[in-house]
């Protein structure tokens, strides 16, 4: 058995970034940015008004003065004359401010009688005038990577990037292994139970960004595993799911290694979890998850989801951490690091309760998993713990 850490950096030994593609600006969002791209354009690219008003020369303003009307700037419609002394535009939100003009009064401080307006008293010094480059110059970097969120896409259709450089998606294989496993919507027999995991595990790749492919259930044969190995070609990630275990009919392991898997390692000091095993098998990352479907979805945080990061550029890290008080005492941790299925809130944290590895229905209670590291003793409400956010 290997520490968690250890077996982390094996997986990120077997992965690497994969290559960049092009992509409209509508498919951007999630994606991770591959290459740091350029402001096409000046934002605002022309000095524009931030309110409703008038622009006139500031140092012409103060209580009772008195302009004349010229003409209207609207936006996308400037206003093509200069502002003289005792002059003023008509000017709305997001027009460009004329030349000549440096100050923009809003309506609320002036009263207007025909083509005369007159500035109330009270007038602020602000000028409410957006200078051009305010939100950003051609030139200015968006830099990569980082996956792209609704603000960056909206950032990135106003600096005119209209195809985006991302990384690819790295497509994942998912096996399910074992006779007792029927599809959600079947029949199942006596024996047989539905299956949860691959369906589980297909949701978190999605949300990180990678393209899942549930390929058929393995039955509990060499013979079946091997054939269903060999649909995963093409894929840049195996991800079998049971069978990793010591059991009779727990073949992952051995099919694996007779197709020629090179195994990383195999066994991690970790709770749940513990059947873990990585490597690679004809050119693909291989990782052998446990079957116990709170197990695989718990692996699924600790190491897929950085695994995936790894594989769209976005760097080697654990899952991040975050310190939080207990709001209900822990008993003492055994040898093997534990992931506690737990309830995070304002106060604080607390585990879930019942932490059998087998269920889902504890799991989908939880917001936050608490890593116990090997023998902690005792914890009492208060004490500080690592939690990961679910
Ligand atoms: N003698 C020992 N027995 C077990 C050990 C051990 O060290 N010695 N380890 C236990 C631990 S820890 C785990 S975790 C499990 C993992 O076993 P496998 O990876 O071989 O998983 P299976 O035996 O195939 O299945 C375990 C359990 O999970 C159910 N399962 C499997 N796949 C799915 C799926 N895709 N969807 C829903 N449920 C699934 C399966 O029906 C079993 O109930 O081994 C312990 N045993
Ligand atoms: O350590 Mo196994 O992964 O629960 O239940």
């Amino acid at each position: 058995m290997i520490p968690v850490a250890q077996a982390l950096d094996h997986l990120f030994a077997l992965v690497g970034p994969l290559a960049c593609e092009t992509v409209p600006l509508r498919r951007a969002h999630g994606r991770v940015l591959a290459e740091t791209v350029l402001a096409q354009r000046t934002q605002p690219p022309f000095a524009a008004s931030a309110m409703d008003g008038y622009a006139v020369k500031s140092a012409e303003v103060e209580t009772d003065a008195l302009f004349k009307v010229i003409g209207e700037s609207a936006a996308g419609h400037g206003f093509a004359g200069t502002v003289g002394a005792g002059q003023a535009v008509r000017i709305f939100t997001g027009a460009p401010v004329p030349q000549g003009a440096d100050f923009v009064v809003i309506q609320e401080d002036v009263t207007r009688r025909g083509d005369l307006i007159t500035l109330n008293h009270g007038v602020g010094t602000a000028p409410n005038i957006r200078p051009a480059g305010t939100d950003f110059t051609a030139g200015t970097p968006m830099n990569a990577p980082r996956r792209l969120s609704a603000g960056d896409v909206a950032l990135l259709a106003a600096m005119n990037i209209a195809q985006v450089p991302v990384a690819r998606r790295p497509v994942v294989a998912l096996i399910s292994t074992g006779d007792e496993l029927v599809m959600p919507g079947e029949v199942p027999g006596d024996d047989q139970i539905i299956v949860s995991n691959t369906f589980g595990l297909a949701a978190l790749l999605e949300d990180l960004g990678a393209v899942p492919r549930i390929l058929p259930i393995a039955r509990d044969t060499p013979a079946a595993l091997r054939q269903v190995l060999t649909l995963a070609a093409g894929a840049d990630l195996i991800v079998t799911i049971g069978g990793a275990s010591v059991g009779d009919h727990d073949l992952v392991a051995d099919v694996a290694a007779e197709m020629g898997m090179r195994q990383s390692f195999y066994k991690v000091a970790m709770r749940p979890g513990k059947p873990l095993m990585a490597g690679m098998l004809a050119g693909v990352p291989m990782i052998g998850l446990p079957g116990n479907p709170v197990s695989a979805m718990v692996c699924g945080t600790v190491f897929l989801t950085p695994v995936i990061r790894a594989m769209q550029g976005l760097g080697e890290a654990p899952a991040p951490r975050r310190q939080m008080p207990l709001t209900a005492p822990l008993e003492a941790n055994g040898p093997r690091e534990h992931y506690m299925r737990a309830v995070a809130d304002t106060q604080g944290v607390a585990d879930a309760g019942r932490q059998d590895s087998s269920l889902l229905s504890v799991l989908a209670t939880a917001n936050a998993l608490i890593v116990r590291p090997p023998d902690d003793p005792a914890r009492d409400v208060g004490a500080l713990v690592d939690v990961i956010d679910l």
